[in-house]
């Protein structure tokens, strides 16, 4: 192990105490200095791997103020801090750290944080090349000669959006002599679709005057420095500058990451990627996009110096007034249904990693599509020929776990009458969903992380040792986070999971995504041209769907069962006298909506005097085929006693 730290902490016994325990271990200090400014000295003459951060320091600055500067030129660092005050606490977290030590703490903590943070840098600097050569290939496949230079700038855009959520890219050149800009965005309408956005879109979107919009866009000031924006940094920058500002504004930006390229001795070329989500962009990004910055150079040449660019940079704008393009459903990722952005980005996530071996933890409510996700990045990941195989951890005990992930031998145990492959060796050479994750015991815990750094299995009862090449999926509703500083979920296994985050989107915060939703089900459940009426798509528009989509989907099925109209304008399930209002969230709605469908279908079957198929049967009063009935039946435990009970 060969990091390299710099320790910053004001208190010389700590520091020093601190330093000598790295050493030992054979880690190389950089220096131990007691404030932001000496920090940034020492950086400059040394670039550390890692930075041992206090939060209160001595000086004006703290430690947090020193995070964020790392933060924007990409050194991780783990805070350590005696200050429990949630304020300060909550600002820490924003700046994403790798690692948090609460003092007093044990030299063996230190360790622990600073290998997974090792850890962490390897994976991270592993899926940093991978994304560099990704982003590499796809530029070097962009024609420059005879093709129009904004097709060259289109192509651009989308060799990133392969590995960077983009909703907005912006372009600006500006000429260092003459001190004029030429700018031009790009907005993201669907995977790998852009819409070119000049002043006259921008008219359109933002209120502004074209008067006004050429003033912002002739001041504007392009960016000198590589920086991720977000929180705090954004705003001081929305205040500073008027077309990041408009942008923000326009687009309801949260992130913004800002690469500049110098061009010929004239020209600095900027590109600003802009993200509606916070937490976006990493400092790995910031890394690929500096070494990035020759190949991009090249194209801004070519471009600069064949003169295309300088002379109509903006002209392809079409004088008429260009509404934004609708945004289209993907076609590649066709089973999961929707098209807002935060949908958007989780499809390039899954773009970018299924192909990797990295584990990737899917976090979501419940009934998101956690699921679903998982099976779509088995499917785009090479591994579709092998298996994915599911385990929902919340239904293991811990003593049987390991027979289940591993397998077992004839005989190995008491109960062990057959041998069994384990889930593992089921997976091997394809994917293993681990579903609810946050539910496995910490005995299982230990057992799991194991194998996942030791990457082979051995049988129970059996001596050989199987290799495995399994690619991990873990999902969870929980915060894991929470789950991990209350002590339920073992951090190192936590840190070895959440190499590859991705966070679905709640319903309620994609209601775009809704009208879509409800066509697809519609047709999942029903052959007849069904609809509902714009009140009542209003009315779902507007409700938090605490159940999410799974609640969408229940809700949809059981209104296509019980409306005896094409056109749905009646609100079924949620609007019971229980629930009279849309808009109440209530815990157990998705257990009162299978209610309610139980008794519908009962007193269905009452009437029908409990005949289920042919004419006068309940399969035809429901308008249901006998089989899908039948299973409902079953599924929701009616009984022939309930169904001739008097009420
Ligand atoms: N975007 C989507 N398009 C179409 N169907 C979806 C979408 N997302 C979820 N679904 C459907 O909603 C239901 C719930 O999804 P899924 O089981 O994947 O959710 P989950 O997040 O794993 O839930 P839980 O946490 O409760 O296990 C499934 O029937 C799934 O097919």
């Amino acid at each position: 192990m060969n990091l390299e730290i710099l320790i910053v902490e004001d208190e010389f016994i700590v520091a020093n105490d601190l330093s000598k325990t790295l050493q030992k271990k054979g880690y190389l200090v950089t220096g131990t200095v007691p404030s932001v400014e000496m920090a940034m000295i020492s950086i400059e003459k040394k670039r550390p791997n890692i930075v041992l951060l206090d939060i209160r320091l001595r000086g004006k600055l703290s430690g947090i103020d020193l995070a964020k500067k790392l933060q924007k030129i990409g050194i991780p660092f783990i805070y350590l801090s005696a200050n429990s005050n949630k304020t300060i606490l909550d600002e820490a977290k924003k700046t994403k750290p790798y690692g948090f030590l609460v003092k007093p703490f044990r030299a063996k903590d230190v360790l622990v944080a600073l290998e997974i943070a090792a850890y962490h840098h390897k994976h991270s600097f592993d899926y940093q090349h991978q994304l560099q050569s990704k982003i590499e290939k796809e530029l070097s496949l962009i024609t420059l000669n005879g093709t129009r230079w904004e097709d060259v700038f289109l192509d651009v855009a989308k060799a990133f959006q392969v590995t960077i959520p983009i909703d907005y890219l912006q372009i600006a050149l500006r000429s260092l002599n003459t001190k004029k800009n030429k700018i031009l965005g790009f907005y993201r309408t669907g995977h790998k679709e852009f819409q070119i956005i000049g002043i006259n879109e921008l008219e359109n979107i933002s209120n502004l005057s074209k008067n006004d919009l050429e003033k912002v866009f002739r001041d504007h000031e392009s960016s000198h420095t590589t920086a991720i924006y977000e929180n705090e940094l954004l705003e001081d920058l929305v205040v500073k500058n008027s077309l990041v500002k408009l942008i923000v504004d326009s687009f309801h930006v949260q992130s913004l990451l800002e690469i500049p390229i110098v061009g010929d001795t004239d020209h600095l070329f900027t590109l600003s990627f802009y993200n509606k989500k916070e937490k976006l962009f990493g400092s790995e990004l910031l890394w690929v996009l500096t070494n990035l910055s020759n190949r991009l150079r090249t194209i801004v040449l070519h471009l600069t110096e064949s003169k295309l660019i300088e002379e109509n940079f903006q002209e392809v704008i079409p004088e008429k007034r260009k509404p934004i393009l609708k945004k289209k459903q993907s076609e590649e990722f066709n089973e999961i249904i929707g098209k807002s952005s935060a949908l958007l980005n989780v499809f390039e996530a899954i773009k970018n990693v299924a192909p990797m071996r990295t584990s990737v933890l899917v976090m979501g409510e419940s009934g998101t599509g956690k699921e679903l996700i998982a099976k779509s990045i088995h499917k785009h990941s090479g591994r579709d020929h092998h298996p994915l195989v599911t385990v929902n951890c919340a239904a293991i005990p811990s003593d049987l776990i390991e027979s289940i992930l591993f397998g077992h031998e004839k005989g190995s145990f008491t109960g062990a009458a057959e041998k069994r492959i384990g889930k593992f060796e089921q997976a091997n050479g394809g994917t293993l969903f681990l579903d609810e994750i946050g539910e496995m015991s910490l005995a299982s815990q230990v057992k799991l992380l194991r194998v996942l750094q030791e990457k082979e299995i051995e049988k129970i009862g059996s001596n050989v040792t199987i290799p495995l090449d399994v690619r991990i999926i873990a999902a969870t509703n929980r915060n894991l986070e929470e789950e991990v500083e209350a002590g339920r979920f073992r951090l190192d296994l936590y840190y070895r999971l959440h190499v590859f985050p991705i966070n679905i989107p709640s319903l309620k915060e994609r209601p775009e995504d809704i009208p879509l939703l409800v066509d697809f089900f519609i047709s999942k459940f029903t052959s007849k041209q069904m609809r509902f009426s714009s009140r009542v798509l209003k009315k779902m528009m507007n409700y938090q769907w605490p159940g999410n989509i799974r609640e969408l989907e229940n809700y949809i099925e059981r209104s296509i069962l019980m409306s005896p109209h094409e056109i749905i304008d009646d609100l079924y399930a949620p609007l019971t006298k229980k629930t009279a209002n849309f808009n109440v969230i209530e815990g157990a709605q998705i257990l009162s909506l299978e209610e309610m469908e139980r008794e519908f279908i009962l007193k269905t079957l009452k009437s029908s005097h409990g005949k289920i198929s042919g004419k006068g049967g309940a399969a035809e009063l429901l308008n249901l085929p006998t089989s899908t009935l039948n299973s409902k039946i079953k599924k929701l435990g009616i009984r022939k006693k309930e169904i001739f009970s008097e009420e």
